[in-house]
């Protein structure tokens, strides 16, 4: 078999993240896969001079993942189609905002034969309401398969090499394989699954829940409330994406991308911050984005936007009270002392 060429495309937290696990892998399974990485960087200038020059100088993402060496074969490229051009197979790890764009500048641009996997935790929404995972916009945006990576994966965490797991959803068990030789190490263990869509759904909606943990955090209740959240969180993402995926499977739910993800982004992750943040200051999401995140994006808010504006389209807001509290309270138009009442009153107790 040839040996495959790896692109990332992103270099955020999750994207610098990765970009070291992808950096050392290949090095290591080299009869697999080329040595060198090349990682598309939204380029920007931090103290006068270009992240990418220092990325590939010093080789610290040190706005986006400080702290954590990146292997010196990960080459930050600010050139979207150079950092492309030789790929086999294509990483996709930034903002869900920011794929479309990004497709359309790689469409008819890549080498035949080549294959996705999204990292992105986020959905496409038709404006007639239906919503699209992220693999499948890649995919079709770009006429490639393309499969999905979700877990319970703090970037930083898994950067500092402690245990965890996470998810391959891929229909084609052979690219599954191939995926998880890339991306799996002994601290980052990876199981495939056939049911993609699910995988994702799963990383998209826990964004939502891990706001609603948090503004329970700013309310100052403790872990039994937070317990309710993520339970009852969980059963509105369970009816969701039975909603959009009525093939989903349950089962799915309980590897690395369901329960554990939305545990630990209840608890550790920059969702969780921004709903404590809403209840303990009176700023905008986009201020508190500014001041909180150094850079780094919250795609709970967006998400929770997207997905009630598909459900009011469809009459069904009253059928996710959790979801709809939550992006009622992020813009400001529900008083957040009302969730209690919410979590009190919600469907599942009657
Ligand atoms: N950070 C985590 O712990 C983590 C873990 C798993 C999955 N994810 C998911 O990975 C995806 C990427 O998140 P992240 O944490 O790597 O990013 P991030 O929030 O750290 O950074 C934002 C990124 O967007 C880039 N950007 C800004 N404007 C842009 C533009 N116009 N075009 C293209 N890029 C632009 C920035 O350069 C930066 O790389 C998200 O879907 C997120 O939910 C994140
Ligand atoms: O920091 P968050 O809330 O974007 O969550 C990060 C990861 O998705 C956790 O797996």
């Amino acid at each position: 078999m040839e040996r495959k060429t790896v692109s990332i495309v992103g270099s955020g937290n999750w994207g610098s993240a990765i970009a070291k696990i992808l950096g050392k892998n290949v090095v290591e399974r080299k009869e697999k896969f080329n040595p060198e990485v090349k990682m598309y960087m939204y380029e920007e200038m931090i103290d006068g001079r270009k992240l990418t020059e220092i990325v590939n100088t010093e080789h610290e993402n040190i706005k986006y993942l400080p702290g954590i060496k990146l292997p010196e074969n990960v080459v930050a490229v600010p050139d979207l189609l150079e950092a492309t051009r030789e790929a086999d197979i294509l990483v996709f790890v930034l903002p869900h905002q920011y794929v479309h764009k990004i497709c359309s500048t790689l469409k008819n641009n890549i080498k035949q034969g080549t294959v996705a996997v999204s990292l992105i935790k986020g959905f496409s929404i038709h404006e007639d309401g239906v919503i699209i995972p992220m693999s499948k916009v890649i995919g079709e945006d770009l006429g490639i398969p393309c499969a999905a990576l979700s877990g319970a994966n703090l970037a930083t965490e898994v950067a500092q090499e402690q245990f965890c797991e996470s998810t391959i959803g891929c229909e084609d068990d052979q690219m599954g394989q191939l995926l998880k030789e890339l991306f799996e190490t002994p601290y980052f263990r990876v199981a495939v699954v056939s049911d993609r869509q699910t995988v994702e759904a799963c990383g998209a909606l826990k964004n939502i829940v891990g706001i609603g943990a948090g503004i329970v955090d700013g309310l100052g209740f403790g872990d039994n409330t937070k317990a309710a959240v993520i339970r009852l969180g969980l059963m509105e993402m369970i009816k969701a994406t039975e909603m959009f995926i009525p093939e989903m499977k349950v089962t799915t739910f309980f590897e690395s991308c369901g329960i554990a993800d939305l545990v630990t982004t209840c608890h550790g992750g920059r969702n969780r911050l921004l709903g404590e943040s809403v209840i303990k200051s009176d700023k905008t999401i986009k201020q508190l984005e500014k001041e909180l995140m150094k850079g780094q994006s919250f795609q709970g808010p967006l998400i929770a936007r997207e997905i009630y504006t598909m459900l009011e389209k469809k009459n069904m807001t009253d059928k996710f009270p959790l979801f709809t509290a939550i992006h009622k309270i992020c813009i400001r138009e529900m008083d957040p002392k009302e969730f209690i009442s919410c979590l009190r009153n919600h469907p599942e107790h009657l």
